[in-house]
């Protein structure tokens, strides 16, 4: 305060060795001209050989040149992002704003609980304020295995969250962790307490995989918990109500880690279903989690994960935050889309399944020329812009409470479970703009790219990647 100098939240950064990269592209171009001239002034005559080949050739040419230019505007202006986190903590962190973080999962067959609840407790276990964050998993299949799990999650989520803090443990996702790990030999304690931790999860998977093949909860287990009773009425997975369950609320005292420490909010969403009305998948998700959320945390910023991927960098919030809390170029940006990373690939990876190419090369051109796509998931989005909100050159940045935040301070556990249910029905998106101008766009398969592309970043929103 009290000088003009301006740190900035990030820098960008040029790719070095563009300009060899340019003339390069260039001299293919020239190439790439040769050919189309050869091909043109040489093309048989009519009734001569060949002509009808030829001129095929040529046609599949020109196409592939097409191909190749569109491509090379993808590599012409890369740009590196950095972030100074230190800042961002000298100067928020007393007011850092409430993150929303949404993993989606919809078959317990094909995502296993096990995986899920992975995913769910490595963005429990974020380097961040856990009374400002609340981690939501929105079940599709309204499976009572998944919610067992997710129970589980929440207990163990007590013992994990300390033992990361304590040894800086990376990457969060106990299973990941534990299959990067052999048995730690440098500090005696570590050594102990991963042991102690390990054979937890060991017990935890236990009784969840017996569970699972059991197929049904044990009825010891359900006795005990009240959530279990939301099934009785359940009729299958595309036709009943909305179940709701606040496993942890973080404004309860008692929501505590072994350590003392306030534990995230985390929150079990079946949405309601019925086989008349169409679920929209994911996008129909994302949104019922969108309108949940406000009546449960209202955090400004919003986490989307899909059930397959975990969060392999605890500090990624804070990397995120660094751009959208930027005080000159923050306002601009909707959403910070990060990298995905992919284990079990091939030794070759000769089908590229890895996508090295789209996450390695061209998303950083992208960043040159204003942004990345919205991925579908490890993206941070402004809540606001994913509910709609245009982008206007006069826009601020305001992390203070609005008139919702006080609505919930307010009420207790029940009363926000009651009007969350009511947000999760199928009927309040009827007559709305939901999937139209507001939230994730309904209507096509790839949700994530019409809504980041068509909606966000055509109003002229930025993205950053
Ligand atoms: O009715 C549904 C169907 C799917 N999902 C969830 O959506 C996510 C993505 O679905 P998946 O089948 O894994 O699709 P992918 O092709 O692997 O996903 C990529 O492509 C999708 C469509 O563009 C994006 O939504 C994803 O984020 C992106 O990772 C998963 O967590 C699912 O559990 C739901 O919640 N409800
Ligand atoms: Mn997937």
């Amino acid at each position: 305060m009290g000088t003009d100098e301006y740190d900035p939240l990030f820098e960008t950064k040029k790719v070095k060795g563009r300009v060899m990269f340019r003339l390069f592209s260039v001299s293919l171009f020239v190439g790439i001209c040769f050919i189309w001239a050869y091909r043109l002034k040489h093309i048989p005559k009519e009734g001569e050989d060949g002509r009808w080949v030829w001129i095929g050739l040529l046609g599949s040419e020109l196409w592939f040149s097409l191909y190749w230019v569109l491509t090379q505007a993808l590599r012409w202006n890369p740009v590196y992002r950095h972030t100074f986190k230190d800042r961002l903590s000298q100067r928020y962190e007393k007011n850092l704003p409430g993150v929303d973080i949404f993993v989606c999962t919809a078959d317990p067959v094909l995502e296993p609980p096990m995986m899920v609840i992975n995913t769910v407790l490595s963005v429990m276990a974020y380097d961040y304020p856990t009374e400002k964050l609340s981690v939501y998993l929105s079940d599709d299949a309204g499976s009572d295995l998944t919610f067992y799990a997710l129970l589980e999650a929440s207990s163990f989520a007590e013992y994990w969250l300390p033992f990361c803090k304590k040894f800086k443990v990376e990457p969060r996702s106990p299973a990941a962790y534990f299959r990067s790990m052999a048995i730690p030999n440098a500090a005696a304690n570590l050594a102990r307490e991963f042991l102690v931790i390990k054979k937890l999860y060991e017990d935890m998977e236990n009784q969840i995989e017996n569970a699972a093949k059991l197929g049904r909860i044990p009825e010891e287990i359900r006795s005990k918990h009240k959530g279990f009773s939301q099934w009785d009425s359940y009729s299958s997975r595309r036709d009943h109500d909305t179940i709701l369950q606040i496993l942890v609320d973080r404004r309860d005292p008692n929501a505590q880690d072994v350590d003392g420490f306030l534990l995230p909010t985390l929150v079990y969403l079946a949405r309601e279903k019925r086989p008349q009305h169409p679920h929209n998948f994911k996008a129909g998700a994302m949104n019922a989690l969108l309108r949940v959320s406000s009546k449960i945390s209202n955090g400004k910023i919003i986490l989307n994960v899909d059930c397959d991927m975990y969060s392999n960098n605890s500090q990624s919030l804070r990397d995120a935050l660094c751009f959208l809390m930027d005080e000159e170029k923050g306002h601009e940006i909707a959403f910070v889309q990060f990298a995905q990373k992919f284990e079990n690939i091939t030794k070759n990876d000769i089908y590229s399944n890895s996508l090295r190419i789209i996450f390695e090369v061209e998303f950083h051109g992208m960043d040159g020329y204003g942004g990345p796509l919205y991925g579908g998931t490890g993206c941070f989005h402004r809540r606001d812009t994913l509910c709609g909100r245009k982008f206007n050159t006069e826009y601020k940045n305001d992390w203070s409470d609005d008139q919702n935040d006080q609505l919930i301070i307010e009420a207790s556990k029940n009363e926000l479970e009651e009007r969350s249910k009511e947000v999760a029905s199928t009927a309040c998106e009827e007559n709305t703009q939901w999937g139209k101008e507001m939230g994730l766009r309904y209507g096509c398969p790839v949700e994530d790219v019409i809504t980041g592309c068509l909606s966000i970043q055509s109003q002229g929103w930025k993205s950053v990647y």
